[in-house]
Parts: C-alpha cells; sequence; structure tokens
C-alpha cells in the first residue's frame, strides 16, 4: 500500500527519528514494503521514512539515469537502516534537487562529491558502500530527511 507523503510544513519532517532496534518487527517489513512502493509510484528516486511518517532511520536510495544526471546509475532501490555517514569528501559539487516533500520545487544545493556509509539490510547485516555524483547526492538528500532537514528550508 503507498502511504501519504507528508508535505513541507508537517512537523514530523522536523524531527529526528529513532534508529531501528529489532529487524524482526514485521512492522519494520511492512513499513520498507510501504515505502518501496510509495517511490515506485511517486517516480522519485529516493524516500526517507518521517517522509511517510515513519520517525525510523530508514532511507531508500534508487538511483537512475535521468535528464539532469543522464550517466546515473541505474540502482535496484537499497534500503539502509540506521546509516550511518563515515566519511563526506570536502570537495562539494553543486547540482539539482528535487523533493517529494517539497512539491514542485526543485533546488541548487551543494554536496559532498563523494560518501562512506554504514548501514544494515533489512535481514540486519552491516554493510558498507562508497558513492560518488548521484547516489552520493540522493543519501545525503535523504539522511537529512533523518535529522529533520529539509532542502530549500532553512531553519531560523
Ligand atoms: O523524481 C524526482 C523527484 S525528487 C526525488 O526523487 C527526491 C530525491 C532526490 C532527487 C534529486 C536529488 C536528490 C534527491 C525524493 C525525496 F524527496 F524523497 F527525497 C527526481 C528528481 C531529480 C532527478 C530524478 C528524479
Ligand atoms: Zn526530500
Amino acid at each position: 500500500m503507498t502511504l501519504r507523503l507528508r508535505q513541507i510544513g508537517d512537523p514530523i519532517l522536523t524531527q529526528v527519528a529513532e534508529p531501528v532496534s529489532h529487524f524482526r518487527d514485521p512492522d519494520l517489513h511492512r513499513l520498507i514494503e510501504s515505502m518501496l512502493s510509495t517511490l515506485k509510484d511517486s517516480n522519485g528516486v529516493g524516500l526517507a521514512a518521517p517522509q511517510v511518517g515513519s520517525l525510523l532511520q530508514v532511507l531508500i536510495v534508487a538511483s537512475r539515469p535521468n535528464p539532469r544526471y543522464p550517466d546515473a546509475p541505474q540502482m535496484q532501490p537499497l534500503v539502509m537502516i540506521n546509516p550511518q555517514l563515515l566519511a563526506a569528501s570536502s570537495e562539494q559539487v553543486l547540482g539539482w534537487e528535487g523533493c517529494l516533500s517539497v512539491p514542485d520545487r526543485r533546488g541548487l544545493v551543494a554536496r559532498s562529491r563523494e560518501v562512506e556509509v554504514e548501514y544494515y539490510t533489512p535481514q540486519g547485516s552491516r554493510q558498507r558502500v562508497v558513492w560518488q555524483d548521484f547516489p552520493a547526492r540522493i543519501f545525503q538528500h535523504e539522511y537529512d530527511h533523518l535529522i529533520g532537514r529539509v532542502f530549500l528550508q532553512r531553519h531560523p
């Protein structure tokens, strides 16, 4: 089932998400399934749990080539639980971003060109990944959602 996408202004988008503690919780797997179908229906390239009303540290990165990033890799959606940013390059790149919670807005955002991330899969195994360019950008955008930051929004 696809979940309602919270829009900018919904307080949940400014809150900090909690780590997942039990991986065998059936509610967690229902959330992940719902996020995957919501992402598919919204035609997005990323999604974070707070955007569908759940303050859990779960996000999905699903890069694919698109007009703005024609050389972006085609990825199977990657579900990341309790992600940790281990390293982010000081080298930054300006790039266009959109956000399913901020419809009809596109913005130029500076992001690290490369990130190293540690995360858990839905099965609970710990993984590490290094991304550059568009996948790195999507990750940083979704990771912001887990700490209550929405792109283009400056907290007073
Ligand atoms: O479908 C979108 C809409 S915006 C989007 O997918 C956000 C992810 C994103 C798009 C572009 C750059 C960084 C993150 C998803 C969100 F809102 F949940 F974070 C899209 C935008 C740019 C390139 C390719 C696709
Ligand atoms: Zn977003």
